[in-house]
């Protein structure tokens, strides 16, 4: 038993190690890197290269984390950097396209045969422990594991590095304006989290075997083994993997070691269903941060609001497209196809017919991922399982007697019962926790098949014999064809419906799926069903094909090759499954021959869709149809109706008085903007706006809501690009400064304190104020600082060990200008800093800014009670609709009588 406990500690460390690796990235930049099972083999085979030459092996090792660390930057450089702005989702699968590239790079190289890596020492015994022998290996990779730990746990929690991820992982933006460089934060987590796969690899290999695709079998087992855990916590992911390497290791020993997967599922369903955030996880509380909309995404968004759920969008409205296809070529579109399938069986062989028809079975099982991946955004990996179930309900029920047709019909039903028992728990869990699960479905299912020999005869399989009408290659030609054909029109129908609104409501926005009246979990819980019952249909159909049944053909890479058709062919489009299908089936029987490594092609082809067409080959063939037929965006947008982009803005700006023209004197000015225009999309929300601030001046930003006085801040520190006009600081231009505009301004003398302050609310009040250092000048917080700033809030000091998410509205504000004073700002930048305060706390606050002017520091005050900052202010603008319709000495303006009523109520 405790030789058990011990080895299973020891798998549990391997877990570890590569589970952190994991985490590192997925926090800082919330994406799954699925490479890591390509790097690591990477790494294990580069280390067997070295071994084969004689290094020794602690240059192996380290030569091994370098290779690990150097794909880690790669992967980042080239994937997630240029793809930053893309949905998390579309990242996770180019990190899928990296890893099908990598391991089809390895095979190509080294084969695919499995191999041996010798381990760093033989398995001689190192340590007696009374009855317990421990080998020097399992001594070395637990060693190593607790190393690891500790220095990971030390670099997250005690470097300046660790704190800058910790804040980038709950609030990028913020983060960016207390001066941490996003950019080189994620690229450190993607290095470390690259030499921690690497170290994973580099200690299981030797305990397994080396093939391209082994290490990625082991990651996804460790990936099940820290969700479990929680995915938030350092200490949450080592305990998590601990707890899941003795459990699995004792239920080796002690149960049937045939099923230890099904153990694990159901171990792993049940834990997430009763904490959803895993053992040991808790919900990441994330800053309140606006979306900021990239200027390249913002008029395709436009577009995708137009075109979904249009009327006579029979192909169930793809997620986002800038042309509207119209109604009438769409349907021509269709036709054409049928025609040209109908004619093939007359020009083709029977060679090609069965091809089609392979990929016409595909199409039902990737259509019905798609309802659920495309259409109500539920990333299933567990397909596989619902094609081994649907393949085995027939190949049993004729088994036992029944027609094949009658089999294939029972899929169906069972397909959708398996679907509707499994989605009740997946259903409820979010994003990757429902991934998880059906990837763990996904594993355990071919194993319950060898397991039930007695129905499913084990691993020796069963025959599926098709009826005999269906042994002509042409008639099985026109049958799959058919049930593609009923399948794919079914479900258009269903995505023009109600029901197919729903799904796509909910893929959008749970939330925004609530407030309509839906429940999201029923309307998932439906798609699920019916993407279940599509796919066993698809692969009872498969299963009709082959004439039989085995369990080795349902692995969970079958899955990750139904995700790929779906995202190539065209995420929410019926069109695209089927071309999605034709491509994973054809591809590899047009290069069988030429020795290039299938993965290797699919791997090339997902990550030219994802960069180079988002709507997959659906989207690119329907654009250069539009194309040629001489369509044009706005053309077709207008055939329909619809406007791309808001209306001009037809209302004149009411102008009560010209700004002061000593906004353009002013040869004290700190900060000036001259004619700056700036906004989200296509449409400006300033328009030409003159404004400055002096040299220890205090000036007020008045206007009513929506007038643009957060984008005036925003634009000022960099969060977004001024359109046009000058902006200078000290009478140096900003827009000369790098890229990263928000961390640089903030470096540079900017602090800008959000609407809603931007405390960290998982860091301490101490950590709050350490990320002020990041925008220092000395990089660094002295102890002689945080006294003069504690100083100004003593109640802070009192509070520096406790969590900043459990300070009072009044207490969070004080934090959020003591952090801002920390960094030394030269103009500090306040956005509506008395919202929600109690009148009393709101004035301390109101006279800590006059101390805080006094010392020299400018203050440009965006605020609601616009009596108090005008009482406060030494100057204020008024601005309406992006302009600035008043501006002057802070009385005057006060004086003013056109300003009551007319933008703000005074007082
Ligand atoms: N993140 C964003 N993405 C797109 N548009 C935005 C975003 N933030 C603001 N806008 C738009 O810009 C305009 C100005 O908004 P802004 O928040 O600057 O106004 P404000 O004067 O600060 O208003 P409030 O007092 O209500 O905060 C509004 O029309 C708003 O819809």
């Amino acid at each position: 038993m405790t030789a058990v406990v011990i080895s299973g500690l020891i798998v549990g460390l391997l877990y570890a190690i590569a589970g952190l690796g994991f985490v590192v990235i997925y926090r800082t930049s919330k994406v799954l890197n699925f490479a890591m099972g390509g790097l690591g083999a990477v790494v294990a085979y580069v280390a067997s290269d070295l071994i084969d030459l004689g290094l020794p092996y602690p240059v192996v090792v380290l030569l091994g984390l370098l290779v690990g660390g150097l794909l880690g930057a790669l992967l980042e450089l080239a994937i997630a950097r240029p793809l930053r702005d893309r949905p998390h989702l579309t990242v996770a699968l180019a990190t899928l396209g990296a890893l099908l590239i990598l391991e089809g790079l390895v095979g190509l190289r080294y084969g695919f045969a499995p191999q041996s890596l010798a381990p760093a020492f033989d398995r001689g015994v190192g340590l007696d422990v009374g009855p317990i022998s421990i080998s020097t290996n399992q001594l070395f990779v637990a060693g190593m594991g607790l190393v690891a730990t500790v220095v990971l746990f030390a670099i997250v929690m005690r470097t300046r590095l660790g704190l800058g991820m910790r804040a980038v992982s709950s609030g990028p933006l913020t983060a960016q304006l207390l001066g941490v460089d996003v950019g080189r934060v994620r690229m450190s987590a993607w290095i470390l989290g690259g030499v921690y796969g690497g170290l994973a690899a580099l200690l299981v290999t030797p305990l397994t075997y080396l093939s391209p695709g082994s290490f990625t079998i082991f990651l996804l087992t460790a990936f099940a083994a820290v969700v479990l855990g929680g995915f938030t916590s350092v200490i949450g992911v080592v305990i998590g993997a601990l707890v899941f390497g003795v459990a699995t290791n004792l239920l080796l020993t002690y149960l049937d070691s045939s099923l230890i997967s099904t153990y694990t599922f159901l171990g792993v369903a049940l834990v997430l269903v009763l904490r959803p955030h895993g053992i040991f996880g808790r919900i990441e509380r994330q800053v309140p941060e606006p979306s900021i909309p990239s200027r390249r995404r913002a008029p395709a968004r436009r577009g995708a609001r137009a075109s979904v759920g249009r009327p006579g969008s029979t192909d169930g409205a793809a997620p986002a497209g800038p042309v509207a296809v119209p109604a009438r070529l769409r349907l021509a579109g269709w036709a054409v196809l049928l025609v040209v399938l109908l004619v093939m069986p007359f020009v083709t062989d029977d060679r090609r017919l069965f091809l089609l028809a392979t990929a016409f079975a595909m199409f039902v099982g990737v259509l019905g991922l798609n309802v659920l991946a495309g259409f109500s955004g539920q990333v299933s990996l567990g397909q596989s399982a619902f094609l081994a179930i649907g393949a085995y309900t027939a190949a049993v029920a004729v088994d036992r007697g029944l027609p094949p047709l009658v089999g294939v019909a029972l899929a169906l039903v069972v397909g959708g019962g398996a679907g509707l028992l499994l989605g009740l728990p997946a259903t409820r869990l979010s994003g990757i926790y429902l991934t998880l699960l059906t990837l763990i479905f996904a594993f355990a299912l071919p194993e319950l098949i060898v397991y039930l020999k007695d129905v499913t005869n084990g691993a020796s399989g069963l025959p599926l014999t098709p009826p005999e009408f269906l042994f002509v290659p042409a008639n099985m030609y026109w049958f799959m064809l058919a049930a593609a054909c009923a399948v794919g029109a079914g479900v258009m129908v269903l995505a023009g419906t109600r029901t197919g609104r729903a799904w796509r409501a909910v893929r959008d926005s749970e939330d925004g799926a609530r407030s309509l009246g839906l429940k999201p979990a029923g309307v998932k819980l439906g798609a699920f069903t019916l993407g279940s019952a599509l796919a066993a249909l698809g692969g009872a159909l498969g299963g009709l094909l082959v004439g039989f049944v085995g369990p080795d053909s349902y692995g969970v890479f079958v899955s990750i090759y139904a995700l790929l058709a779906v995202v190539l062919g065209g995420s929410g489009s019926v069109f695209g499954s089927l071309l999605g299908a034709l491509f994973i089936t054809v591809v590899p029987d047009v290069t069988g021959g030429s020795g290039i490594p299938q993965n290797l092609l699919f791997g090339i082809a997902l990550l030219l869709v994802l960069f180079l067409a988002p709507r997959g080959l659906a989207g690119l063939l329907e654009r250069a149809t539009l194309a040629a037929l001489g369509f044009r965006e706005r053309r077709a947008a207008r055939a329909h109706g619809l406007e791309i982009g808001p209306e001009r803005e037809t209302v004149a700006d009411p102008v009560l008085e010209t700004p002061s023209s000593s906004d353009r004197q002013g040869s004290e000015a700190l900060l000036r903007l001259v004619g700056v225009s700036a906004g989200y999309g296509v449409e400006p929300v300033l328009r030409e706006l003159d404004l400055t601030v002096g040299k220890g001046e205090i000036v007020a930003l008045l206007g009513a809501n929506g007038a643009g006085k957060s984008t005036v801040l925003r634009t000022i520190s960099g969060v977004i690009p001024a359109d046009s006009g000058d902006l200078s600081w000290e009478g140096e231009p900003l827009s000369g400064w790098p890229r990263h505009q928000a961390a640089a301004s903030a470096r540079r003398g900017i602090g800008h304190i959000p609407e809603g302050r931007g405390i960290f609310p998982d860091l301490t009040v101490k950590e709050n104020l350490d990320l002020g250092s990041f925008a220092a000048p000395s990089r660094s917080v002295s102890p002689e600082d945080l006294e003069r700033v504690l100083g100004y809030f003593p109640i802070l000091g009192d509070r520096l060990g406790q969590l900043a998410g459990t300070l009072s509205g009044g207490e969070q504000q004080m934090l959020a200008i003591a952090r801002a004073l920390l960094s030394r700002p030269r103009l500090l930048m306040l956005d509506e800093p008395s919202l929600g305060l109690a009148p009393l706390i709101s004035q301390q606050v109101f006279n800590m800014m006059r101390t805080i002017a006094d010392s020299g520091v400018s203050i440009l005050l965006v605020e609601q009670n616009a009596r108090a900052s005008l009482a406060l202010a030494d100057r204020a603008y008024v601005l309406s609709r992006g302009r600035v319709v008043l501006s002057g000495p802070a009385d005057e303006v006060a004086a003013n009588p056109s300003l009551t009523g007319s933008y703000l109520e005074v007082g």
